[in-house]
């Protein structure tokens, strides 16, 4: 087909927008109008407060600009995104996790809730805060040999109910529960078996175009009714985070900030550096 054609990204030829933050940069096309914004916080776009207000402004940015869709991907050549930043949740004050945790709620309602169609295009391991990113999207293409899931209850963690919203919107009850309440990673190819991600790529470039192709199986429809068609899917996650957003971040502090839980996070960035030096 002609449009699908002319999304192809290798052959495009065609002036884009950029815009940017310090660790985020959008590129949007003109003649499609998607926004491809991609993560670019080295190492591993682990997410600190920074991190996750240029996220948060950038997906507003291309909301605002009435971009045609997003494609969220990573400018990291494998991991998509390491979840929060364990260094700025060890040692910290209650005030700074209070922070962290807001900045985290503010990127998931804003791209859960965005009306815009969404897609990951998963170039690399998405485990924890990672997993809930590409989960907020609508559609999802990733790479082999990666893993992803929500892995909380492997670190003794519990995952408030809104982290979970994008899991049980994708997998089936049975499979969500079972998936969270072992804490599991999934790979690439078992993602696929479990409805997880949509596709295998075998590239970036593979991954944005079928994340194009996606967004091109809307350019038919009615932008407003597809937006308000598809939260109304996502109200209800949405109205019950928005109760108990406040409270969710109380819990958050109080449990981060236990002693024992501060010696969890140290042994555990401990781990990751050990492996990381071998
Ligand atoms: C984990 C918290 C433990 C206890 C918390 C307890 C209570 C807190 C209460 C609630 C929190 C609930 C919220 C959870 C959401 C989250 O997102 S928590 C974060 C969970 N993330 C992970 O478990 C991923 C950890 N990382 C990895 O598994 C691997 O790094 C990864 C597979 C992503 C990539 O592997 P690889 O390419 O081999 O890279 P390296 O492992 O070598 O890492 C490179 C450097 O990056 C540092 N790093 C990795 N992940 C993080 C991170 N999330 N935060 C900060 N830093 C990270 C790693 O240490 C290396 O650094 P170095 O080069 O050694 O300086």
């Amino acid at each position: 087909m002609m449009h699908l054609n002319l999304l192809r990204l290798g052959a495009c030829r065609v002036p884009s927008r950029l815009m940017s933050t310090k660790s985020t940069s959008v590129e949007i096309n003109d003649k499609t109008g998607v926004a491809i914004l991609s993560m670019c916080r080295p190492p591993v776009n682990s997410q600190n407060v920074q991190f996750l207000r240029d996220l948060k402004s950038s997906i507003y940015e291309i909301e605002n600009n009435k971009s045609r869709g997003l494609i969220l991907t990573s400018a990291n050549s494998n991991v998509f995104s390491a979840g929060l930043d364990i260094l700025e949740m060890y040692n910290a004050d209650k005030e700074q996790l209070g922070t962290l945790w807001t900045e985290l709620q503010n990127v998931w309602i804003a791209l859960y809730g965005s009306g815009l169609p969404t897609a990951a295009a998963i170039n690399g391991h998405a485990p924890a805060g990672g997993c809930l990113l590409a989960t907020a999207c609508e559609y999802r293409a990733m790479l082999p040999n990666c893993v992803i899931g929500l892995n909380e209850t492997q670190l003794g963690i519990i995952a408030p109910k809104w982290l979970m919203s994008g899991y049980q919107n994708i997998l089936p009850q049975r499979l969500a529960e079972r998936a969270l309440t072992q804490g599991r990673l999934f790979t690439t190819e078992e993602a696929l078996k479990a409805g997880l991600i949509d596709e295998i790529v075998n590239s970036k470039e593979e991954a944005l175009e079928k994340c194009l192709n996606f967004i091109g199986t809307f350019a038919k429809v009615n932008p407003l009714a597809r937006s308000l068609t598809k939260l109304q899917f996502r109200a209800a996650n949405i109205k019950e985070f928005e109760k108990i957003r406040q409270k969710d971040v109380e819990d958050f502090v109080s449990l981060a900030s236990r002693p024992e839980v501060q010696k969890v996070m140290g042994d555990y960035l401990e781990n990751l550096k050990k492996k990381s030096k071998k």
